[in-house]
């Protein structure tokens, strides 16, 4: 496989060339959009890096955003990927990020768009782009005042999302700029669109460790039973997956595969589904019965934190197959 950075987009109209990827910037400068010659496409919106959509060849979108999603950079987009940084939820105990909103700033704050790379099929002759990667950044110049005064610390993000045939892959590095250790937590918080959740299943939570955040008044640990995971209430766990990340947490409808997650250095799943009362109480979930056709399958570094001293980096992510 042949990655060519910075391949000039003037190519992609030369005849006689196989099909090429196709990045398009929009919605005055919000917006990446990008198109594999298969016609799988991804949408990724510069405020929060959140991913707002990704379709296969046949225009069948693999992610859940509610109706009432605001991508006017106004709120954190209730669907599709947003990141998670520098905290998960809230961390009142932890000094360095205790001002900070829920999930940070990261997916509340505007991104550069970087570039695109693209690479072409090794084994197909002739049959174009494979894949084609976004990278975005966000430094503390990208950060309102409020956000740089909530956690002032020497920080560069990459953010990578590489589209390929049936594959969405997410990947961040995390560079510590500056000559003060500190620490963080972050997540890749993936709405997946299922069809009926009463059907749906997940596997590679089996006989794990996880916290169930919706036991008060402190959440508590348990260990997962042999069998799939099933839900059919409420859910807010953190897993930390017995297989190691290496090991796909699968999800399946009807007794079929439709999704796979790899992982690398994310060490948690969460899963969330909000359910009849919480989407009910959360106003920008919408339809409210939007909850049977979504499930949060989240690969996070969230349980603990990461540290990094200065000039030191971190690199996580994850490859989701649509099966
Ligand atoms: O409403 P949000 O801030 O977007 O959070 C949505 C959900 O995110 C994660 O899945 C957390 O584990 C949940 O506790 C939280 O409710």
């Amino acid at each position: 496989m042949v990655d060519r950075p910075k391949k000039p987009s003037a190519l992609s109209a030369t005849p006689g060339l196989a099909p090429q990827a196709q990045v398009t910037i929009s919605h005055s400068n919000n917006r990446v959009s990008a198109v594999l010659p298969t016609g799988e496409s991804i949408e990724v919106l510069l405020f929060g890096a959140t991913i707002i959509s990704w379709k296969d060849a046949k225009g069948g979108e693999k992610l859940w955003v509610s109706g009432k999603a605001k991508t006017d950079g106004t709120k954190a987009v209730r669907g599709g990927v947003p990141v998670v940084f520098p905290v998960f939820g809230t961390a009142p105990d932890h000094a360095a990020t205790s001002k900070l909103p829920q999930h940070g700033f990261a997916r509340t704050s505007r991104w550069e768009f970087l570039g695109k790379s693209t690479s072409e099929s090794s084994s197909i002759s002739g049959s174009g782009d494979d894949s084609v990667k976004l990278d975005f950044g966000l430094s503390p110049s990208n950060l309102s005042e409020g956000s740089r005064k909530a956690w002032p610390f020497e920080f560069g993000l990459i953010y990578s999302v590489t589209l390929g045939r049936g594959i969405l892959s997410t990947s961040m590095v995390v560079r510590n700029e500056g000559d003060e250790a500190w620490e963080f937590q972050t997540l890749m918080h993936t709405y997946f669109r299922v069809a009926d959740i009463a059907k749906v299943e997940i596997t590679g939570l089996e006989s794990s460790q996880y916290l169930d955040k919706l036991t008060t008044p402190i959440p508590s640990t348990a260990t997962s039973p042999s069998a799939s995971l099933k839900i059919a209430a409420q859910t807010d766990r953190v897993y930390s997956p017995a297989g190691g990340p290496e090991v796909p947490v699968v999800i399946k409808e009807g007794g079929k595969e439709t999704f796979s997650i790899v992982r690398d250095n994310l060490n948690e799943i969460v899963v969330w589904n909000p359910w009849e009362a919480g989407a009910k109480a959360t106003a920008d979930f919408e339809p409210k019965d939007g909850y049977k056709e979504m499930v949060c399958v989240e690969a996070g570094a969230v349980k603990g934190w990461v540290k990094l001293e200065g000039g030191e980096s971190w690199e996580g992510g994850q490859v989701v197959t649509a099966l």
